[in-house]
C-alpha cells in the first residue's frame, strides 16, 4: 500500500491516528431525469418528505445537543433550520419540478448551483461563508433523497480490543455532521473543502480534535479504512503511514498527551514569573455558561465577555435585540458563576464580521463602517437599555463596562454622558449598581493608539483589541481567506503599536490588558511579559498553556531581550527571535 502525505489548511491541533471513514458526497451521484408529467406532484411530494425528514434530523440534534456542546454548535444549526425554511429551499426547488419537470434531487441541485453562483459574488465575507450552509444543508436533502444514510456511524466492533479509531473524511463536515461523530470512536477529521474560519473549524477547535481541511481530491486519493496519520499542528494528513513514521507519531502523540495532563495540574498555581511576577490570566467568553470553562482553566476572572452574541442569539444576526431583563439576566449569572472575580462586559460590538442585520450592514465596506460604538451613538435608546443591564449585574459582584471601536474624543464622551444618564435612570427607579463602576476602551484602532492620551485621560482601563488592531494596522479584513496569508501579530508595526501602547497605559497609571488572540498564544507570552504586559485575556483552552509559559519566565532575562527583538525591522527576522526566545530555559538562568 502506497504512503504518501497530502497537504492542507490546519484548523485545530493535535495529532491523531486512525482508520479513514469515507463519507460519500451524495450531490456527486445524483441522477438526472425528467419526470413524467403525471408523476411531477408525486415527486413534489418525494422532495416534501425529504425537506421534513432533514427538519426532523435537526430538531432531533438539536434537543440530543450534549451539555457540553460547544455554544457555537446551536447557533450554527439554527442557522441550518432558517435555510431549510427559506423560500430558496422550501420552495424554488418547488417550482423547477413543476416548471421543466425535473427530478427532485436535479431540481434541488439546480437551485443550489444557482444560489452558489450568486454567492461567488459577494463582497461580504460573512454572507460569502453562508454558501457552506447552504451547501451542506442541501447535502442533507440529498442523502434522504438518494437514500444515504445520514447516521454515520460505522458497525460498533464486538469488543473494546477490536475498536479502531476512525477519522472522518468527507467533502465538506457541516457543524451538525460533526457533532454525531462526536464520541470516542472517532478521533479526526479530514475534508476537501472549509478553511480556518469556518463554523465546522471552530467547532473543532472547541471540541479540540485535530483536523485538516481543504484537501482537495481527498475522497479520491484515501480509500475506506486506509490508515490514516492527521497532523493539525502541520496541515498535513499521512496516507498508510509506513511504520517508522507511525511509530514516531504515535511517541509525539504519547507526549503531547502527557504534557496536556500535566497542564491540568497548573490551574490552582498562581501564574508567578520566576522573579514572582503576578500575571492575570482571564478568559473571553462569549455567553454566561462559558464561566464553567473558564473557572475549570483557571481564570482568575472575563476579561471579554463578548455581549454581542446574546444579540445574535440563535438568529446569526442581530435582527434579535433582547431587552433589559434578559440582558441583565445573562449578566448577572455571570457575575455569579464567577464568584467575586471580576467581569468585564464589553457593549455591542456589532458590524462587519458580527452582522447587524438591517440594509446599512451590507455597506460596502462593513469594518470600516457604523459599527460597535458608532451604531451604539446612533441608537441611544438600544445602548441605554444595555448599559441599563450592565450596571444591575454590577450590583452582583465586580463588573467592569468595556467599549469597543472608539477612535475619537467626542465618542469617549458621548459614551460616558449615556453611562451618567443610565445610572441616573436607575436611580430615579430605586435599583442597585457599583456607582464607581470602571469604563475602559478597547483599543483596536492605529487611531486610538496613536491618540491615546484622549483614552488614558478620560477612563479607567484599556483593553488591546489585538484582532481588529492588526486588522485596521495591516488593512487585511480578517475574515478574508484571501488575504489571510497577511495577517501576522509579528510585523514590526503591531509590535510598536502594541510596546507604545502598554509603556504609555503604564506611564497614565491606568491597567492595560490584551483580548485578541495573541494573548492565547503561548509562543507569543513572553514576548508580551518582555514588554511590560501584566494582563492577559483569552480563550479558556489557551489558559494552562499560556500559564506554563509564564512560569517558566524570568522578567529579569526577558526585558533586554525583548528591548532587542523591539528594535528588528524585518518580519523574518522578528520571527526568529521569538521563536529562540520561546525555546530559552529561564529556570537555569537563561541563555
Ligand atoms: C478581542 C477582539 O475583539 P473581537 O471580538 O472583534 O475579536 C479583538 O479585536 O482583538
Amino acid at each position: 500500500m502506497a504512503s504518501f502525505a497530502l497537504f492542507g489548511i490546519s484548523v485545530s491541533r493535535g495529532i491523531s491516528i486512525g482508520r479513514a471513514h469515507l463519507i460519500a458526497h451524495a450531490a456527486m451521484d445524483t441522477k438526472h431525469y425528467l419526470v413524467p408529467q403525471e408523476k411531477v406532484e408525486a415527486e413534489v411530494e418525494r422532495l416534501q418528505q425529504a425537506l421534513s425528514t432533514v427538519q426532523k434530523e435537526l430538531e432531533t440534534i438539536w434537543s440530543n445537543l450534549p451539555v457540553d456542546a460547544p455554544v457555537e454548535l446551536g447557533a450554527f444549526l439554527d442557522v441550518h433550520a432558517m435555510i431549510l425554511a427559506d423560500s430558496m429551499i422550501s420552495k424554488e426547488p418547488f417550482n423547477i419540478i413543476r416548471t421543466r419537470r425535473y427530478n427532485a434531487e436535479w431540481a434541488l441541485l439546480t437551485q443550489i448551483e444557482e444560489l452558489s453562483a450568486k454567492f461567488d459574488h459577494i463582497e461580504d465575507p460573512y454572507l460569502r461563508e453562508r454558501k457552506a450552509d447552504i451547501q451542506q444543508v442541501s447535502e442533507r436533502i440529498m442523502k434522504v433523497l438518494t437514500g444515504t444514510p445520514t447516521d454515520y456511524h460505522p458497525v460498533s466492533p464486538e469488543s473494546d480490543s477490536e475498536r479502531v479509531d476512525m477519522i472522518v473524511v468527507a467533502y465538506d463536515i457541516s457543524p451538525a455532521d460533526m457533532l454525531q461523530f462526536r464520541d470516542d470512536t472517532f478521533c479526526g477529521f479530514v475534508s476537501e473543502i472549509g478553511g480556518r474560519n469556518s463554523h465546522a473549524a471552530i467547532v473543532a477547535r472547541s471540541i479540540d480534535t485535530p483536523a485538516v481541511f481543504g484537501l482537495a481530491g481527498a475522497l479520491s486519493l484515501i480509500r475506506q479504512d486506509d490508515w490514516l496519520i492527521v497532523d493539525a499542528d502541520a496541515g498535513i494528513v499521512i496516507v498508510n503511514p509506513t511504520p517508522l513514521v507511525l511509530e514516531q507519531y504515535r511517541a509525539r502523540q504519547a507526549a503531547q498527551t502527557k504534557a496536556r495532563k500535566k497542564l491540568t495540574k497548573l490551574k490552582r498555581t498562581p501564574a508567578v514569573t520566576i522573579d514572582g511576577t503576578p500575571v492575570a490570566l482571564l478568559a473571553n467568553i462569549e455567553f454566561p455558561d462559558d464561566c464553567t470553562a473558564a473557572l475549570e482553566n483557571g481564570a482568575t476572572g472575563i476579561g471579554l465577555f463578548r455581549s454581542e452574541f446574546l444579540f445574535m442569539g440563535r438568529s446569526g444576526n442581530v435582527s434579535r435585540i433582547p431587552g433589559e431583563e434578559e440582558q441583565f439576566e445573562a449578566y448577572k449569572k455571570a457575575v455569579t458563576l464567577m464568584k467575586g472575580r471580576p467581569v468585564t462586559i464589553r457593549t455591542l460590538d456589532i458590524g462587519a464580521d458580527k452582522p447587524i442585520g438591517t440594509p446599512e450592514s451590507s455597506t460596502l465596506n462593513p469594518a470600516l463602517g457604523r459599527r460597535a460604538i458608532r451604531y451604539c451613538l446612533a441608537e441611544p435608546e438600544l445602548f441605554l437599555v444595555q448599559l441599563r443591564a450592565i450596571l444591575r449585574a454590577s450590583a452582583f459582584g465586580p463588573v467592569k463596562l468595556l467599549v469597543p471601536m472608539l477612535v475619537h474624543a467626542f465618542e469617549i464622551d458621548q459614551t460616558l454622558a449615556l453611562i451618567e444618564q443610565a445610572k441616573t435612570q436607575l436611580r430615579e427607579a430605586n435599583r442597585k449598581f457599583d456607582e464607581n463602576i470602571k469604563v475602559g476602551a478597547m483599543v483596536e484602532v492605529p487611531a486610538a493608539i496613536l491618540g491615546l492620551p484622549m483614552f488614558t485621560s478620560r477612563l479607567d482601563f484599556i483593553s488591546i483589541g489585538t484582532n481588529d488592531l492588526i486588522q485596521y494596522t495591516l488593512a487585511i479584513d480578517r475574515v478574508d481567506p484571501e488575504v489571510a496569508y497577511l495577517y501576522n501579530p509579528l510585523h514590526p508595526a503591531i509590535l510598536s503599536m502594541l510596546s507604545m501602547t502598554i509603556w504609555a497605559a503604564d506611564k497614565a497609571g491606568i491597567p492595560v490588558s490584551v483580548c485578541g488572540e495573541v494573548a492565547g498564544d503561548p509562543h507569543l507570552t513572553r514576548l508580551l511579559l518582555g514588554m511590560g504586559l501584566r494582563e492577559f485575556s483569552m480563550h479558556p483552552a489557551q489558559l494552562l498553556n499560556v500559564k506554563q509559559e509564564v512560569l517558566s519566565s524570568d522578567l529579569k532575562i526577558l526585558k533586554p531581550k525583548v528591548e532587542n527583538i523591539l528594535a528588528l525591522v524585518e518580519e523574518e527576522a522578528i520571527e526568529k527571535a521569538v521563536h529562540d526566545l520561546q525555546l530559552d530555559d529561564m529556570t537555569a538562568g537563561g541563555t
